[in-house]
């Protein structure tokens, strides 16, 4: 049976990588469908994405892999087309963007698995969610329980086996620890269109400043406070006439929306961390 796969890899740039990385392709029996690169000029620094399809598994490629990772200094990771990451979901009291993923996951839009939904809010705080069977996890935190709660959140990722966190406007600032141990597979929603209005009220800045554009960015979570490296953002028009429970509103949208896309390209491998910021090979 035919079945498709994505492989993905990063090294130094120089000649003979995408040679090197379809010739492997091709000896395994595979058929490339698509393939994305991109050369940083900057760092040196070379990223490529190949999806192919093989008459079932690709004989060799994994060896071959290893061979050119050993000659190219290369990165490398190969994913069945079926596969499906598993999610850990974090939450405060807005639901909105948490809807959208369990309904755009629902859709088959989202290939992902949701292993949890945590919160620090009892259940009756999701106002607009049916979660159906995901289990919910109630997290209380204070100052002093910080620590416990946090150690909870860990020992939850690892018992559910959660490959990615997704703060879905989860109101609390992660410790140094909790963001290190989640680093590169925890992405957070951030309601402005960043490096402006970081922090826990950005609409009410927004109004304040008197912007006429309001946004929402997607970025990978670091102890630096809405400060990772930024995946997806987007915008939409405002006015004068808008007061804050308006930018709220209208941010709502926003916000899903680029959580969604967000999401979508990291767990379907279109994502490469590059330093502080990152390479979205988009679709
Ligand atoms: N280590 C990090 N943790 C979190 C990040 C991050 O980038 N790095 N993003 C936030 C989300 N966020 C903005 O997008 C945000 C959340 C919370 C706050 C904040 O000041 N929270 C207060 C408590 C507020 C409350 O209880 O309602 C606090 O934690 O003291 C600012 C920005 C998620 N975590």
């Amino acid at each position: 049976m035919t079945k498709t796969y994505t492989l993905v890899v990063s090294c130094p740039d120089r000649p003979g990588i995408v040679r090197g990385v379809s010739g492997a392709i091709f000896d395994a029996g595979g058929n490339i469908l698509d393939s994305r690169q991109f050369d940083d000029r900057e760092t040196g620094r070379f990223f490529q994405r190949v999806v192919f399809e093989c008459p079932g598994a690709p004989a060799g490629l994994t060896e071959a892999m290893e061979r050119l990772a050993g000659e190219f200094a290369m990165d490398w990771k190969l994913i069945p087309g079926e596969r499906k990451t598993r999610v850990l979901i974090l939450v405060s009291k807005f639901d909105h963007c948490l809807g959208y993923l369990l309904y755009k996951t629902r859709m088959g839009e989202l290939p992902m698995d949701i292993v949890g939904i945590a919160c620090n809010h009892p259940r009756e705080a999701l106002a607009v969610s049916d979660i159906g069977g995901i289990p919910f996890h109630h997290l209380p935190i204070t100052k002093d329980t910080k620590p416990a709660q946090e150690a909870r959140i860990k020992a939850l990722v690892d018992e559910t086996g959660a490959e990615l966190v997704i703060l879905a406007r989860y109101m609390q600032i992660l410790s140094d620890d909790l963001a290190s141990f989640l680093s590169g597979r925890c992405i957070n929603i951030h309601h402005s269109f960043l490096p402006s209005f970081k922090g826990a009220k950005p609409y009410h800045q927004a109004h304040a400043r008197g912007v006429k554009m309001i946004g929402a960015t997607a970025h990978y979570v670091t102890a630096d406070l809405d400060e990772g490296p930024i995946i997806h953002q987007a915008t939409e028009a405002v006015s004068h006439e808008d007061r804050p429970d308006d930018l709220v509103r209208k941010g709502r949208e926003i916000e899903s929306r680029v959580l969604g896309r967000a999401v979508g390209w990291h767990i379907t491998h279109r994502v490469f961390l590059n330093g502080a910021k990152t390479i979205v090979f988009a679709n």
